[in-house]
């Protein structure tokens, strides 16, 4: 699985050119490309890169790609990304990292964004991976309950839970929230349910990415697919 992610990557780094900036996605499959374009850099590319979470940040410095932020440049060419699941719509779940909400806003900053992953990440639906929302941990009760509505009025329902680190203690992302798993199987109509969750005052962001995946690149075992949003 680790060799198909990395194919993936590799593909990925085809579509970077000198002088692009470049969204530094977050995770086992995203390492691989920062690894890859760490090589190239070091051959001489010249490219600039916003990572989208502390790890990747360390990451990308150990490998010697240059850094920036999105306070220096306005808009990023191409931002390269793994995903928990991806659907024939480029619709996605991400957040399986917990890097959800850098993630949003640095493929939300970027002309592309090219999600790599091995051929398991791609559905049907989305749903089976559980959806992850960061919360604010003030008023969590009441957050989740506004969540229970949001998922009731778009068909669909399941166990939350918060996120535990291995260590046993709640996981705290890169901002200082916490993220709540949510089991719901699928997901009919997944534009609809991210715009409930996105007016609850207690989610900061959900996982579900709509319209903003261009390209998909899968890796499996008969070969790469590259497949357009349609
Ligand atoms: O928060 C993490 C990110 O959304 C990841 O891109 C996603 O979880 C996929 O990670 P991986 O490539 O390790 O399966």
């Amino acid at each position: 699985m680790d060799a198909l992610k990395r194919q993936a990557a590799a593909r990925a780094l085809e579509e970077v050119e000198s002088g692009m900036r470049l969204g530094l996605g977050t995770g086992s499959t995203a390492k691989h490309f920062v690894d890859l374009l760490g090589e190239r850099v070091r051959a001489g590319l010249k490219v600039v890169g916003v990572p989208t979470s502390e790890a990747t940040r360390a990451q990308a410095e150990a490998c010697g790609v240059p850094l920036t932020t999105l306070d220096e440049i306005d808009r990023l060419d191409i931002t390269v990304d793994g995903a928990d699941e991806i659907n024939p719509a480029l619709d996605l779940i991400k957040g399986g990292g917990g890097a959800l909400l850098r993630e949003k806003i640095v493929a939300s900053a970027s002309a592309r964004m090219i999600v790599i992953a091995d051929e398991t990440k791609w559905v049907a639906r989305l749903g089976r991976f559980p959806l992850p929302v960061e919360v604010v941990p003030f008023g969590l009760a009441a957050t989740q309950r506004e969540m229970g509505d949001a998922f009731a009025k778009a068909g669909v329902s399941g166990p939350m839970s918060v996120r535990k680190s291995a260590d046993g203690h709640v996981f705290v992302t890169d901002g200082g929230h916490w993220i709540v798993d949510v089991r719901l199987g699928e997901i009919e109509d997944p534009p609809r349910l991210a715009g409930l969750l996105s007016a609850i005052p207690g989610v900061v962001e959900h996982g579900l990415f709509i319209g903003l995946g261009s390209t998909a690149i899968l890796a499996g075992a008969q070969g790469i697919r590259v497949i357009q949003r349609p």
